[in-house]
């Protein structure tokens, strides 16, 4: 399967300072990826060169031409108190007919709020208004940074069967960064760990038992984990997927397609 978007041995430096080196990753069609890492571990940065905002000083980064990419950044970039109500934000740069408004809106199953203002809205609901904007494009893939922020364990994990849902529907890729590290991985097909550099990946089973996980986040699993694993019944604990892809230095980009859509349960 052609990639999406494949990263080839990226250098990502901010101010001079290097923050990212030696990334690799490609982005597939239909798959969710999560990007998890400590507070400054590059997160945020590397979305940014997904999107071309934040340019590789080494390295390269190869978009699919004409890639239609949809984009939730990880604050509103608007005052959330000015008068503004869902359908005139949505068309904001640009106008959009009704019609792809309402199948965005739909999509994010937020139609009931076109008419609202976002000053209104709860945290759950502009998340998912900031999804239906990134959905106007109809992208191929779709990148959200953080997301679930501000959100409870229930509002996170109703959100992320909304993007698996959303996937499922449009076909597309799903990068998204997150630190609620243990619900956004069940919803993952693959989860790559940064902290400078990719410390670790894999399926999220082989992530969170990886040692380098281990040693950044610790072992437990936390109550969201719990909640997802609850509504996904087919989730398994102590799957015993090894160790032994949990290093993410000179892979191949193995996909596994067949386990797409679901926690994997091994
Ligand atoms: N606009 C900027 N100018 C200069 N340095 C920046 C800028 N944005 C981020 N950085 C630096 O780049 C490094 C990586 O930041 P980045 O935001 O990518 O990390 P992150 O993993 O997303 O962090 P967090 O989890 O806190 O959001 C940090 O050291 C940060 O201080």
């Amino acid at each position: 399967m052609t990639a999406l978007i494949e990263v080839s041995n990226i250098t990502l430096k901010r101010d001079g300072q290097v923050v990212l080196s030696g990334v690799s990753a490609g982005f597939e069609p239909g798959e969710i990826t999560t990007i998890v890492g400590p507070n400054g571990s590059g997160k945020t940065s590397l979305l940014k060169a997904l999107i071309g905002e934040l340019p590789p000083s080494a390295g390269s980064i190869t978009r699919l031409r004409g890639l239609r990419i949809g984009y939730v950044p990880q604050k509103l970039p608007l005052d959330p108190t000015l008068p503004m109500t869902v359908a005139r934000f949505l068309s904001l740069p640009r106008r959009v007919s009704a019609d792809a408004r309402a199948r965005a809106l739909s999509y994010a199953e937020v139609a009931a709020l076109e008419h609202r203002q976002l000053a209104d809205l709860s945290g759950g609901q502009l998340q998912r208004v900031l999804l239906a904007r990134a959905l106007l494009a109809e992208p191929q893939i779709l990148l959200l940074d953080e997301p679930t922020q501000g959100l409870d364990q229930p509002g996170q994990a109703a959100f992320y069967k909304q993007i698996e849902h959303v996937r499922d529907s449009l076909g597309c890729g799903v990068v998204m960064v997150s630190h609620e590290l243990h619900v956004v991985m069940s919803a993952s097909d693959k989860v790559i760990c940064l902290n400078g550099h990719i410390c670790c990946e894999g399926t999220p089973e082989v992530v969170r038992n990886s040692a380098e996980y281990r040693a950044l986040f610790g072992p437990g699993t936390g109550g969201a984990l719990a909640l997802y694993r609850h509504e996904h019944d087919h989730v398994h604990d102590g799957d015993h997927h090894g160790h032994d892809h949990a290093h993410g230095h000179g892979h191949d980009h193995e996909h596994t397609p067949d386990h797409r859509g679901r926690s994997h349960a091994g």
